[in-house]
């Protein structure tokens, strides 16, 4: 068993609607102690920035290129979780002293993992700097260089939690996590020790760009427009008959591998009906792939806030044999289960423990990743080594 160490995540994800903070304490392996948690939306403006880089992003052939606007964009990404995590400290009353390590996630720009292509956009150095506090990052690129797909990297977590869980609580085996995020992801927990996890689907993106465009609003708060409208199964359909998920190989999603329909489809009500119903249909489909159709879907990420997905997922999962609860039913954390992932990877980068496998990923073997930036004396700069 290794040194418990006081570790803070920060995830950035693929909806772009903020920084997640988490403090957890941990050894990287069983000990999983999670602590205060806190969310820090991005100002509509920034996230527009967000937006325009992910155009500029599609222009990058080498992952340390950072074509148009990323160059500051990175920048100002970096100042706003060094801004981030001052405010946490604050709030918690803790200092920069009582951290160890942080996780830094950064922002994904561009996923294309049949290129081998993974961009996080987050300057270790400079938050490290900034925080005073060691940083380990880009956890994503030793996983893809030794053949993984870079992502999901939140199955370990999920893992170390499902441990936890077997000590207490009654759910029926198998169980898997749901994260419904931008894009969502399973964590199917197996007998002993075996994870196999994917990213399983659109989440939340496709929803959140049909209101955008379509009604001036970032998310469908509450599921209140799909409430309003019905399922088209024409096109709900033809997002279900993508390869994706009938491809024998899993792959993992970028954000724009799924697009929204064009608006002449729907109405405005009917779309984000029909987008609410993919979503919770996707994470079944997907589900096929696993050994074993889950008995007990754990669902963390925003969507689990939206009850339209919620109640096509009950449905769906009850005639597939299996029940869904809320990651809060569990006493989880459902909104800050990825920045607790980051921060538990970054210990588990420090120690030199696999951040992934071939059954999460298809990494050729367990790889650690992740890259350390330390505060050094403003003499010497900053050192980074990769671990
Ligand atoms: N109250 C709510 N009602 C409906 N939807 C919500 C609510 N709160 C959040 N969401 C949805 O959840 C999304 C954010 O989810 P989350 O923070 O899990 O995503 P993320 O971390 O950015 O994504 P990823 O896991 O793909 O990296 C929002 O964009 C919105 O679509
Ligand atoms: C490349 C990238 O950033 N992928 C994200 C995204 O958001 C959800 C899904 O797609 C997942 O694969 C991943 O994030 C989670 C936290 C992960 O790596 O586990």
């Amino acid at each position: 068993m290794g040194k418990v160490l006081t570790a803070i995540g920060l995830m950035s994800g693929t909806s772009m609607d903020g920084i997640d903070v988490a403090l957890v304490e941990t050894d990287g392996e069983t000990i999983v102690r999670r602590g205060p948690s806190a969310g820090y939306a991005y100002e509509p403006r920034f996230r527009d920035r967000l937006k325009l880089g992910l155009e500029d992003a599609k222009l990058i052939r080498k992952r340390d290129e950072r074509p148009g606007v990323l160059a500051e964009l990175e920048r100002d990404l970096t100042f706003l979780h060094a801004q981030a995590v001052k405010a946490f400290l604050q709030e918690n009353n803790l200092l920069a002293g009582n951290v160890d390590v942080i996780g830094f996630h950064g922002q994904t720009v561009l996923h294309r993992p049949d290129e081998a292509l993974t961009v996080q956009i987050g300057d270790g150095d400079l938050l490290a700097r900034e925080t005073l506090t060691d940083v380990v990052y880009d956890m994503r690129a030793n996983d893809m260089a030794h053949g993984g797909q870079g992502a999901p990297l939140i199955p370990a977590y999920h893992a170390a939690l499902a441990q936890g869980l077997s000590d207490g609580s009654d759910i029926d085996a198998p169980a898997a996590f749901v994260n419904i995020g931008g894009i969502s992801n399973i964590t199917y927990i197996g007998a002993g020790e075996s994870i196999i996890a994917f990213d399983s689907g659109p989440g939340n993106t496709l929803i959140d760009q049909w209101v955008e465009a379509h009604a001036g609003i970032p998310y469908d708060q509450g599921g209140m427009v799909a409430a309003e409208g019905s399922v088209l199964p024409e096109l709900a359909d033809r997002y279900l008959a993508h390869p994706f998920f009938s491809s024998e190989k899993r792959r993992s999603l970028d954000r724009n591998d799924f697009l929204p329909p064009a608006a002449a489809e729907a109405s405005l009500e009917d779309g984000a009906r029909t987008l609410a119903h993919v979503t919770a249909a996707a994470i079944l489909r997907s589900a096929r792939h696993l050994p074993q159709m889950p008995a007990t879907y754990i669902v963390c990420g925003g969507g689990r806030l939206n009850p339209v997905i919620m109640k096509d997922l009950a449905s769906l999962t009850e005639a597939a044999g299996g029940r869904v609860l809320a990651a809060e039913a569990l006493g989880l954390n459902g909104d800050s289960m990825e920045a607790e992932a980051w921060a538990y990877l970054a210990v588990r980068s420090l120690r030199g423990l696999p951040l992934s496998y071939p059954g999460t990923t298809g990494v050729i073997r367990p790889v650690s990743g992740g890259r350390l930036a330390r505060p050094a004396p403003a003499s010497t700069g900053t050192s980074a080594r990769s671990v």
